[in-house]
């Protein structure tokens, strides 16, 4: 089955030559190609080039198009790659907004029983199927926002029963959905109450049963550790780590968030495919990022509703290092998947320039998922993954429009949806 999209403005994250990531002065770069086509066949992308040079294809023989689509005047994207969300939880929570509004700190909420551990409560009480309903919805938002990848954690289980519950609806929506998805287990994002004073042998709960009953269910491709002050230690992720790998899961972990944490050089040291939050980033995190395989991955959003001190990205990007971004679509710090707004959060709170965003939130958040050579660009051979915006007069008209919905027509795997 061929899909034709004709006439694109522009279009838009084209890439000739694979690439594995987008870093330092080259992320204000984005190929793009104006007066386009782009040919769709099956779940991937065919071809692409400008309408001067498409083939006449109504000429030509056995060519079986089943759809065309005029995008005069609109644009199309590569779908967002959301690298980091906790978007299986069960209920909001609101009244934590209040007491943010008040004044509260997110180490104070969580300190009083509130923050994850509040949503580890609800996780227990709720039965999976009720799980799966409401994280479906929130999967079928995302798309609707732009959204064709997207990472997932467990983390508000904190048991082993909770954990394998939180992994198992994830796998769930990994087969019952066009998005591709990664599940990324967060057994060490807080210490349950049950285990209050007795942080080590929760540890050793994560490393001697968690982790071995993960893996032999196969129900995660990612292991995280929020590894901050108030939370796991160095030494404790280490050995977290350590028993993940052993397993066979690669690191991509939750660092310097509230505090230079040493999260970014443990993480480095395990080759972690990203750390993500780094408000706190000084020389010493940069150096040890420097040269190494793990994507720094920044989440504006969980910032701007925290109020927290903005992750020093064009320090990192001057250093020439990588930058992505992500929604950290969770129910406490973060509790939005729109890419699109992130990407105006990028521009506006972290001076990103539009096409360093844009290169932040495809190519560089497919890398922090493992995904870039499936996703993430136009390309030939990658999953048909777009986007088709409104008619718009520019590509920075996207994270200036903060409160628009831009997005006309989504295609997922080649589907229209
Ligand atoms: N920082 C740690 N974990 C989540 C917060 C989850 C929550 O508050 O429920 C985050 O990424 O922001
Ligand atoms: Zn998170």
């Amino acid at each position: 089955m061929k899909l034709l999209i004709s006439n694109i403005k522009s279009l838009v994250q084209v890439e000739e030559t694979p690439r594995m990531w987008v870093a330092g002065a080259d992320m204000a770069k984005l190929n793009c190609l104006d007066n386009a086509y782009l040919l769709i066949e099956d779940d991937k992308i065919a071809d692409f080039g400008k309408m001067e040079d498409m083939p006449n294809y109504d000429e030509m023989e056995g060519f079986d198009l089943v759809e065309e689509i005029d995008a005069t005047g609109r644009m199309v994207f590569p779908s967002f790659c959301d690298s980091h969300t906790h978007l299986v939880y069960a209920g909001s929570r609101e009244i934590e907004y209040t007491d943010k509004i008040k004044g509260l700190s997110y180490e104070e909420i969580a300190k009083r029983g509130g923050g994850i551990l509040n949503s580890a409560k609800r996780m227990h009480d709720a039965s999976e199927e009720e799980l799966y309903e409401a994280a479906m919805e929130r999967l079928h938002e995302i798309i609707s926002m732009g959204t064709g990848a997207v990472e997932i954690k467990s983390g508000y289980g904190l048991s082993v029963e909770d954990e394998l519950k939180m992994l198992r609806v994830i796998k769930r929506l990994k087969e019952n959905t066009p998005l591709t998805i990664k599940a990324n287990f967060l057994g060490a994002h807080a210490v349950p109450s049950d285990y209050k004073g007795r942080q080590g042998e929760y540890v050793d709960l994560v490393i001697n049963e968690m982790i071995p009953q993960v893996a032999a269910e196969e129900l995660a491709d990612y292991i995280d550790v929020f590894c901050d002050k108030g939370f796991f230690t160095v030494e404790e992720t280490d050995r977290i780590l350590n028993a993940g790998m052993k397993y066979g899961l690669r690191a991509k972990i939750h660092a310097n968030e509230l505090d230079y944490s040493g999260g970014i050089q443990v993480g480095v040291k395990y080759n972690a495919l990203s750390v993500d939050h780094l408000e706190y980033v000084g020389d010493a995190e940069i150096a040890a990022l420097k040269g190494s395989e793990t994507m720094p991955t920044v989440l504006p959003g969980a910032a701007f509703f925290l109020n927290m001190v903005c992750s020093p990205v064009r320090k990192m990007m001057d250093a020439g290092l990588p930058v992505a971004l992500a929604s950290d679509f969770n129910p406490g710090s973060s509790p939005s998947g729109n890419m699109k707004f992130i990407l105006s959060l990028a521009c506006i709170n972290y001076k990103m320039l539009p096409q360093e965003a844009i290169n932040a939130t495809t190519i560089n958040s497919a890398y922090a998922m493992g995904l870039q050579e499936e996703l993430g660009s136009i390309a030939k051979g990658k999953i048909a993954n777009v986007f088709i915006t409104k008619e718009i007069p520019s590509i920075e008209y996207m994270p200036y429009a903060y409160g628009s919905n831009l997005i006309d027509v989504v295609i997922l795997r080649g589907q229209r949806l």
